[in-house]
């Protein structure tokens, strides 16, 4: 199982109500992945102001952030430690945090435990901003860490969350390791956000970079993939994990359940429909 959820607003006057139609939908999926979860949101000015780089941190403290660098200020939701810094003077001043998501207007939570009560302690429901991506685990390949929680942000502004497993996860990680690229964690979806991030440095556009994972990766996948100017979805060959699209003026949503959706102001009116197999959806800001 996972559950994914994804909810990207069109309309601005929604994007005070994020973090509450957030919660909602991650509320739906909770017994899909009752491991841990995790949530990456995109505009929300506490956690992410405007016109900075903030990072979110795994293995530090508000507390700790603060002291060893004067003058930054963080905040703490469950494992994760939001930092209104870079991850240069992090890695410097803290060498034991583990940067977990860094960009601009963008942050990443994410911890282990029932969802519904990690979306309580990052506080989601008070969050705003145009997008957010929230995925909850049930672990198939690799320990429940917080490392190991989804959404996996491996470059600016990017997340991808994962419903499934890679069949040749270990092959592509010795590729991709063989050109010089790290790997924070064990977990194949890891690989497919390390992969995404490598097609996107090297000039592929969202859809181009998941064209490409489907031509490399086997086994299982649903996937839902943003950045800061886009948000897209895509399903293995045989379509084997759930998902469904749903569509009005004010915003796209997608959910491994329709039940997810059922909570969004509108669906009614929605265009609602099942991503076909290996077709590239990205909705673009
Ligand atoms: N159940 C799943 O879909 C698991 C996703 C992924 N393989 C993980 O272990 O994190």
């Amino acid at each position: 199982m996972c559950g994914i959820v994804g909810l990207h607003l069109r309309e601005p006057s929604l994007e005070p109500r994020l973090g509450e139609l957030l919660t909602a939908m991650l509320g739906q999926v909770v017994e899909r992945g009752p491991d841990s979860a995790g949530v990456a949101v995109y505009g929300d000015p506490r956690l992410s102001p405007p016109g900075r780089i903030v990072v979110s941190l795994l293995g530090t403290s508000k507390a700790e952030v603060e002291a060893a660098l004067p003058g930054v200020r963080a905040y703490d939701a469950d494992a994760t430690t939001v930092a209104h810094t870079d991850a240069a003077s992090v890695a410097a001043a803290l060498p034991g945090a583990r940067v977990i998501g860094t960009g601009e207007g963008f942050a990443v939570l994410k911890g282990t435990g029932n969802p519904a009560a990690l979306a309580e302690s990052f506080g989601l429901a008070g969050v705003s901003g145009w997008q957010g991506v929230g995925h909850t685990r049930m672990a198939t390949e690799s320990a429940v860490t917080p490392e190991g929680a989804h959404p996996f942000s491996v470059g600016p502004g990017q997340c991808l969350v994962h419903n499934g497993s890679f069949a040749n996860h270990a092959t592509i990680r010795r590729e991709l390791r063989a050109q010089g690229i790290e790997f924070d964690s064990e977990n194949d979806s890891e690989v497919g956000a390390r992969f995404v991030a490598h097609q996107l440095e090297r000039g592929a556009d969202p859809e181009k970079a998941l064209r490409l994972l489907c031509e490399r990766f086997d086994g299982f996948y649903t996937l839902l993939v943003s950045t800061s100017d886009s948000f897209a979805v895509v399903r293995d060959a045989i379509a084997c994990k759930p998902a469904l699209v749903a569509e009005t003026d004010a915003w796209v949503a997608m959910a491994s359940e329709y039940r997810a959706l059922d909570v969004l102001p509108g669906i009614e009116d929605a265009r609602i429909f099942e991503p076909e197999p290996e077709e590239v959806y990205v909705w673009r800001r």
